[in-house]
């Protein structure tokens, strides 16, 4: 957990490492001239002053200023190189296999010491007057003469065999290390190992001692004398003489202070040595992360004001305005002045956050969360609203556990927001006058609102005054935390991406006028004058926007592009006219140097760590280089397509890796289609975290043709339990709903559960349209139409965005849609409903198009092996025992309605009996009352009525009915249940 604490930070290892030292992966740009280099543009003077002109975006009009020349990357100064390798994850896993090996060989000296020990001694005593070889060639360790000495000087001179403790702590070390492991704190496993090791020394010492003592036995005791090791003898001899007996008083109380104040017993009771091994974990984590949270704020609070000064002058500066005369393909008229805007990329998250705050947030059973949010542009003790855990993406939370003797206090009554101070003492201020004092943070505990805030209106089924006290029974005090059972599951940091320095324009002035100089002469050649042309530089495109002098048409301009596209001699020309919303012509030209957008710098960009969208998508940056962040939950689905090779995949994987950066896995769930079985594999390692899938399959990620059928009914299924369950609750879609059940509104036996987002992808539809047709394309499109309230939400990608693949009805059900680049206009249209995605130039360039709107945007850019340490760090956590499980769909051709078939006995439930009697006397045919009654969960209650429908004795699924019983009464049933046997 603490490791993961400085990943967001920009000092973070990856930060240092030059770009290009990375070897090209599959994933990379092709094009090596991609790289970004910095090549300052500097504006000449102007001549005269210009009037300023409205419609230049975010760009501050101010006079031409040479702009600072940007610092070469240089090598760091000797201390800073000397950092730079000790955060080199490279040196962390050469020491991390170091230890784990010294543990190896540590074990192999320790345990050959005690059969080869005592004629080593005289070998190892011997070192400084024989030959090394000589020496070694006498040992009789395992490990030679190295061996010998080790376990000489950590057990004979040392301490003993308690020197055995030393092998975990060193193992832990190494693990924690190379693997990054969030569980055990360092402190915690050091002081057990040094006290294990120096208390066993010393007891065992004075047992030695004891039979060393006048009267003893003496050989016996110099045969023992390894036990205690030297520094246990001497102790225990000293004691002996200072206290006698007493010593064994004195290690006895010595342990017992140790287990009070390291395990943190308050009370003698068993109950809380049984919790023992959960709590002291997260209480030692959650101080160590006040104390270096108190450091790191005392740190950046100086800079912040800084930080924050130097931002917004940054962004100005770049904007500059500049003046050129040329002549319009001979025409008089005086040429328009090209006005650039080069709006620097937005801030980025990665640098040190300016301001820290805390805010305390109720969490049942976890006592107090503390949200930490950073910014880079807030000035220092500036209010900053808590990011919500769950959205913490780059943000970090400390939990402390409250044990349950702690008196209690009022939210209300905790100030807000929490200084570092008050953290870093332990303490909580002092609260209002008329609240209780306040116990020491660690023993805090939240009220929170119990049966008397219930919602009298909350759905029919909690107003039912016979149920009310069963439903209170599900409800213990505190709101429902759906991540509690994961409440240690840590969001993959920026660090995991790779850096590749902050993105800069790569136009220089002169592209820019030559480019502006041959868009006026071409349109001057057609009789076209202009008024005024303004030039916009993107990470791919520039957008150069001319106003028409008064009486031009603009379909004139339109007919024009290829006549423009030969004469700036440039692929992907693209002319909007007119830019909608603007008044002007907007004409889009590929830069000649395009420039690659990294994931890390729009995951990291404030509009996406503050956002607060149910499914956040950081796509990449839009022509007037900002983050372009869309919400998946509002879209609510969307459809992909392009040519091979255009950008697909590394957009799929953006946006499940924007998906991962923000939600928790108890909050969101993504099923994956992949029929090329390559493309998505990688996300396997997330399976137990965020993937779902059918029950009894062993992957969870769907390549074959008939599995997909079937998941995707069962996905139906799923999402007509989840209308059932919302009609239940008397909510009109999943947030309320879900708001509910977290309230605990909603009574946990009666079916209802929190209900985690879950995203469909399918990475190639064609192929599955290829093969099962109407198959697929009926469910697809019953999700489409109806999924969106109940958080069912669909991506399909294609590289054949043909009519028989896209048809009309998937069409219509996805009112959102990228187009990478595709091959011919009539590809374009089929996907975006006109021209356009064409004249794209590929690697990443799309045009995302939500109803009338299109917006062209650089997809960024995450390569393989990034997926994959993100997968890495999220799979090397605890997660859940299994994938989230959908509803079993009975019947191979995934049709659960049909109902009638034979089906194998021994196939069915242990307890179907039971059910079949249930719903037979309840004459109700609800999985919820099986649930209920039978004390069943979801899943099985569902599969039991699946298996009833299928004996017949209830009817078919329909909707947000209750299935009819077609049993009339016990008699009857029981004369259908012998038959079946
Ligand atoms: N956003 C991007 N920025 C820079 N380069 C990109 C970007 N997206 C893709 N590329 C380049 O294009 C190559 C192909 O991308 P990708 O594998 O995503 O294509 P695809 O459309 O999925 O192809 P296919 O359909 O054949 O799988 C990548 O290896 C990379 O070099």
């Amino acid at each position: 957990m603490a490791d993961n604490r400085y990943k967001n930070t920009p000092a973070g290892p990856s930060a240092n490492r030059p770009a290009d030292s990375r070897q090209p992966r599959r994933n990379e740009p092709r094009a090596a001239g991609n790289r970004p280099e910095p090549a300052p543009v500097r504006p000449e003077p102007r001549p005269e002053p210009r009037p300023a002109a409205t419609n230049v975006p975010k760009a501050a009009r101010v006079a031409p200023a040479p702009k600072p020349p940007r610092a070469p990357r240089g090598p760091l100064p000797g201390v800073g190189n000397l950092l730079a390798i000790l955060r080199d994850r490279r040196f962390h896993l050469f020491i991390g296999f170091g230890l784990l090996l010294a543990s190896l060989y540590l074990t192999i000296a320790f345990t050959s010491f005690l059969f080869t020990g005592h004629a080593d001694q005289s070998v190892v005593a011997g070192l400084g007057t024989t030959p090394l070889k000589e020496a070694g060639q006498e040992s009789g360790n395992w490990l030679g003469l190295l061996g010998a000495w080790a376990a000489q000087l950590f057990i004979y001179k040392l301490f003993g065999v308690a020197a055995f403790a030393l092998i975990p702590v060193v193992f832990f070390l190494g693990y924690k290390i190379v693997f990054r492991s969030a569980s055990g704190s360092v402190s915690y496993v050091l002081a057990l190992g040094l006290f294990t090791m120096a208390w066993l020394s010393v007891l065992l010492g004075y047992v030695v001692v004891t039979l060393a003592t006048p009267g003893a036995d003496p050989a016996l005791a110099h045969r023992l004398d390894f036990l205690c090791g030297g520094v246990g003898f001497e102790a225990a001899s000293w004691l002996d003489s200072l206290i006698g007996w007493g010593t064994v008083l004195l290690l006895a109380f010595a342990l017992i202070s140790f287990v009070v104040f390291f395990f943190n017993v308050t009370s003698i009771n068993l109950g809380s040595f049984r919790r023992m091994g959960v709590e002291d974990d997260a209480e030692e984590d959650a101080e160590l992360e006040a104390e270096i949270a108190a450091e790191q704020a005392a740190a950046v609070a100086p800079v912040a004001a800084a930080a924050s000064a130097k931002t917004k002058p940054a962004a100005q500066e770049s904007a500059v305005t500049t003046t050129a005369r040329t002549s319009a393909g001979g025409a008089k008229a005086p040429a328009p002045a090209l006005d650039i805007n080069m709006d620097e990329p937005e801030e980025e998250l990665t640098d040190a956050p300016a301001a820290v705050e805390f805010e305390p947030a109720p969490r049942m059973g976890a006592g107090v969360a503390l949200s930490v949010a950073s910014t880079a542009v807030a000035p220092a003790g500036a209010a900053v609203a808590a990011v919500p855990l769950a959205a913490t993406g780059p943000a970090f939370s400390i939990e402390m556990p409250t044990p349950e003797v702690a008196p209690s206090v009022p939210l209300s009554t905790i100030p807000t927001p929490l200084s570092l101070a008050d953290l870093a003492d332990g303490d909580l201020p002092a609260p209002a006058p008329a609240a209780p004092a306040a116990p020491a943070l660690r023993t805090l505990e939240i009220t929170t609102p119990g049966r008397d805030d219930l919602d009298p209106n909350a759905g029919a089924d909690i107003a039912a005054v016979a149920d009310e006290d069963e439903d209170a029974d599900a409800m213990p005090p505190g709101n429902y935390d759906p991540t509690l059972e994961l409440s240690r599951f840590q969001f993959p940091t920026l660090e995991l991406l790779n850096d590749y320095g902050v993105a800069k324009a790569q136009v220089t002035k002169e592209e820019l006028e030559a480019n502006k100089d041959r868009i006026v002469e071409t349109l001057g050649h057609y009789g076209i004058s202009i008024a005024s042309i303004k030039a916009t530089i993107g990470p791919t495109v520039t957008l150069y926007e001319i106003v028409p002098e008064a009486g031009v048409r603009i379909s004139k301009i339109k007919a024009l592009e290829d006549d423009i596209a030969l004469s700036l001699a440039a692929l992907g020309i693209r002319i909007i006219a007119p830019i909608p919303g603007k008044g002007t012509i907007g004409i889009e030209v590929p830069n000649t140097k395009k420039e690659m957008v990294s994931i890390r710098s729009v995951l990291g960009s404030e509009k996406f760590a503050k956002s607060e969208m149910d499914l956040p998508i950081a796509f990449g940056r839009t022509i007037t280089n900002e983050v372009f962040v869309a919400d998946l939950a509002k879209m609510p689905h969307l459809l992909m397509a392009g040519a091979t090779g255009q950008g697909k995949s590394v957009g799929l994987n953006v946006i499940l890796a924007s998906l991962l950066y923000k939600r928790h896995p108890a909050q969101l769930k993504f099923v994956l289609v992949d029929p090329k079985k390559v493309e998505l594999s990688i996300f396997n390692k997330i399976e137990r975290h965020y993937l779902a899938k059918l029950p009894d399959t062993d992957e969870a990620i769907i390549t074959d043709t008939k599995k997909v059928v079937n998941t995707l009914n069962s996905l139906c299924m799923e999402m007509d339990r989840r209308y059932d369950l919302l009609k239940e609750a008397g909510c009109r879609n999943l947030k309320e709903y879900n708001h509910k059940f977290i309230e605990r509104r909603l009574n946990p036996k009666k079916g209802h559960r929190f209900l985690p987002f879950i995203v469909l992808v399918i990475d190639e539809l064609a192929d599955l349209m290829m093969t099962a047709g109407k198959e697929v394309e009926t469910p697809i499109a019953r999700l489409a139409q109806l999924a969106r309230a109940i958080g069912i939400h669909l991506i399909v990608a294609t590289q054949r965005p043909s009519v028989n693949v896209i048809t009309g009805i998937i069409k219509a059900n996805f009112p959102c849609r990228i187009s990478f680049k595709v091959t011919s206009k009539i590809d374009s249209r089929t996907i975006l409903d006109t021209g356009g995605a064409d004249q794209l130039i590929g690697q990443g360039d799309m045009l995302f198009s939500a109803g009338s709107d299109l917006i062209r945007v650089q997809c960024a850019f995450i390569d393989t092996p990034e997926v994959d340490r993100v997968c890495d760090f999220i799979g090397e956590q605890q997660g859940y025992s299994d994938a989230y499980l959908l509803p079993e769909v009975a019947g191979a051709d995934g049709d659960a309605g049909s109902g009638n078939e034979e089906m194998d006995p021994s196939e069915r439930d242990t307890m179907f009996e039971e059910a079949a009697r249930c719903i037979v006397l309840h004459q109700q045919g609800s999985t919820s009352l099986l649930q209920r009654k039978l004390k069943l969960g979801y899943n099985r209650a569902g599969r039991l009525i699946d298996q009833l429908q299928h004996a017949g004795i209830v009817g078919p699924f329909e909707g947000s009915k209750a299935r009819d019983v077609l049993i009339p009464d016990e008699y009857q049933l029981e004369q259908l249940l012998n038959s079946m046997k």
